[in-house]
């Protein structure tokens, strides 16, 4: 028989599918409680109360699968169950409706004073001038992130007779239009929202997003909500602007540390708060608890599962093989995403070679995964790739090939968004490794991985000597450094490694140059 911790408070509806197994055995203890016999379950279910450390994983040593009933797994060590061979799912979709709702409340809530009328009414006080409030009708919503969430809520918004504008740079038109929005540049929603909310993922891009500097170009009277993650708007910038009055009011459900104790945004009577409770309704944990339970149960069958986001589901055999082509592929599909930052529809994939006789589907997945990475919240992996790539309205192929681009194995990417295509190809050399050969119509040749620096210029004497010159300026140390033309006094691009990450004063002088026209970094 299994043994299952159950270590958050979960839907005993939902845990229905494991609590009547006769296969399994449930145990709903806290991680302290169970500390004497952690080492004989062999699945844990969590929300993000429970932090599940390499620590955790190595106590239990029968620890096979780990379950999140909900969408963010930030709680869990996902590389340390990877290297411990511990599964883990998720229920990306469970709470979506919840947190909408939510989102929706809080707005209402700010815009009429509600919970500051409410305490006003409980110590037997009937001020209503002081709790004159603005309608939603007919103001500007500005939904920055416009997945699962940011989409439920535009509907609703719609409902209520707001206009809805969205920046999300990987939304397609396709999308847009058949929910009836427009997608913006940020700087657009910026200026033009009398309300924004925040519902992308935190990653290195949106840590940050809403801070001084951009919240510095909204309407003065703007209202701000954060129902995603703590730090999307920077908690400090929301400060300021608080005090100065530019921002009206804000509403927040999520923090950078939770529980806030002394957070300085607790004392503004304008900013309202929730203790992360987007996720918290009956029918949100009846989702998420039933969605793992499901899973995990299945799991523990032998059964195939649909949202793990670490694992392969490969033999090691034919893992091994594949595994060099594999990492390639997830880097490549991760420059392309780079790269393209903008709108994709189509993603193609082209075997040529002794790869294409591998399992190239899988290939394949590890394209989309890497491609995905940088812009959704939940880990992808081989596993769930396809599935949200298709969710994002992106179609993906794959071609065998029998021209070889003159090596003996090779993968060529290609990305096509609504004016811009990307195409990228790359080599697996046995004992030299990974290699970038190609990108767009140049030929060129580089390991693709560190700090990278990508230059789009004019091929002309003394180019390559300036690049040279501002980075040592910057004391920025080149490691290699290759350069590809398609004609003498053309186009050219050079692509050079650095010892480390470069800031913006680097590419801002870089960019400055004549003869060059575009500047990236990457670090892979
Ligand atoms: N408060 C809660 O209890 C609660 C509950 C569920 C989810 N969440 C959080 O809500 C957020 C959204 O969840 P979701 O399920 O809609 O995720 P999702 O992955 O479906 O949507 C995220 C969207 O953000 C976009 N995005 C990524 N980078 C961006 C950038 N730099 N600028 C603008 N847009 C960008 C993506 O293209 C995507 O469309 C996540 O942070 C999630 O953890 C909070
Ligand atoms: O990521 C999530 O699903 C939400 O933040 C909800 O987290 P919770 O399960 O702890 O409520």
């Amino acid at each position: 028989m299994f043994q299952i911790l159950v270590s958050d408070s979960m839907s005993s509806e939902g845990l229905k599918p494991l609590l009547e197994s006769p296969l399994v055995n449930v145990v709903q203890k806290k991680v302290d409680e169970a500390a004497n016999e952690l080492h004989i379950f062999d699945a844990l279910l969590v929300r993000s109360a429970t932090k599940v450390t390499n620590e955790l994983m190595k106590k239990m040593p029968n620890l096979k699968i780990i379950g999140r009933a909900g969408v963010g797994v930030d709680n869990i060590d996902i590389n340390a169950a990877t290297k411990n061979g511990v599964v883990v799912i998720n229920s990306p979709d469970g709470n979506t409706i919840s947190t909408a709702e939510h989102t929706f409340a809080m707005m209402s809530a700010l815009m009429r004073y509600i919970p500051q009328a409410y305490v006003t009414v409980k110590s037997n006080e009937w001020n209503r001038g002081a709790f004159v409030g603005t309608e939603l009708y007919g103001k500007t919503l500005g939904i920055i992130g416009f997945g699962r969430i940011g989409t439920e809520l535009a509907k609703r918004a719609q409902a209520f007779g707001m206009d809805v504008i969205v920046y999300d740079p990987f939304l397609t038109e396709e999308r847009a239009h058949e929910i009836g929005v427009r997608n913006h540049t940020l700087d657009e929603l910026l200026t033009a929202a009398d309300i924004i909310t925040v519902h992308t993922p935190l990653t290195k891009d949106t840590k940050g997003l809403l801070g001084k500097y951009n919240i510095g170009k909204t309407k003065k009277g703007v209202y701000l909500i954060n129902c995603a993650r703590g730090g999307i708007i920077d908690e400090d910038a929301l400060v300021h602007y608080l005090e100065n009055g530019h921002v009206k009011g804000a509403a927040l459900d999520v923090f950078v540390v939770e529980p806030p104790v002394n957070n300085k945004l607790l004392k503004f009577s304008n900013l309202i708060a929730t203790p992360h409770l987007g996720a918290s309704t009956k029918e949100a944990q009846l989702n998420v608890a039933a969605q793992v339970s499901e899973q995990v149960l299945r799991f523990l069958e032998g059964k195939p599962v649909a949202s793990s986001i670490n694992l392969p589901t490969l033999s090691k055999e034919v893992f091994q093989k594949i595994q060099p082509f594999y990492q390639l592929a997830k880097k490549m599909g991760n420059l392309s995403s780079q790269f393209m930052k903008i709108p994709v529809k189509e993603i193609s994939i082209q075997y040529e070679g002794s790869v294409a006789e591998l399992e190239t589907s899988f290939i394949t997945k590890s394209v989309l995964a890497g491609f995905l990475e940088p812009r959704v919240d939940t880990t992808v992996n081989e596993v769930n790739a396809g599935l949200i790539t298709k969710e994002r309205g992106i179609t993906f192929s794959e071609k065998i090939s029998s021209n070889t681009s003159g090596y003996e194995n090779c993968l060529a990417v290609k990305v096509t968004g609504n004016k811009h295509v990307f195409e990228i190809k790359g080599t697996y050399i046995p004992n030299y490794g990974e290699r970038i050969i190609g990108i767009n119509d140049f030929n060129i040749d580089f390991y693709p991985a560190g700090h990278l620096l990508y230059i789009h210029h004019c091929d002309k004497p003394g180019v390559i000597g300036r690049v040279g010159q501002i980075l040592g300026n910057h004391e920025v140390n080149i490691a290699t450094m290759q350069v590809g033309r398609k004609e003498k006094g053309g186009e050219a691009i050079m692509m050079l490694a650095v010892d480390h990450s470069l800031d913006e004063k680097v590419l801002h002088d870089l960019k400055a140059c004549d003869d060059i026209s575009a500047v990236k970094t990457f670090d892979l």
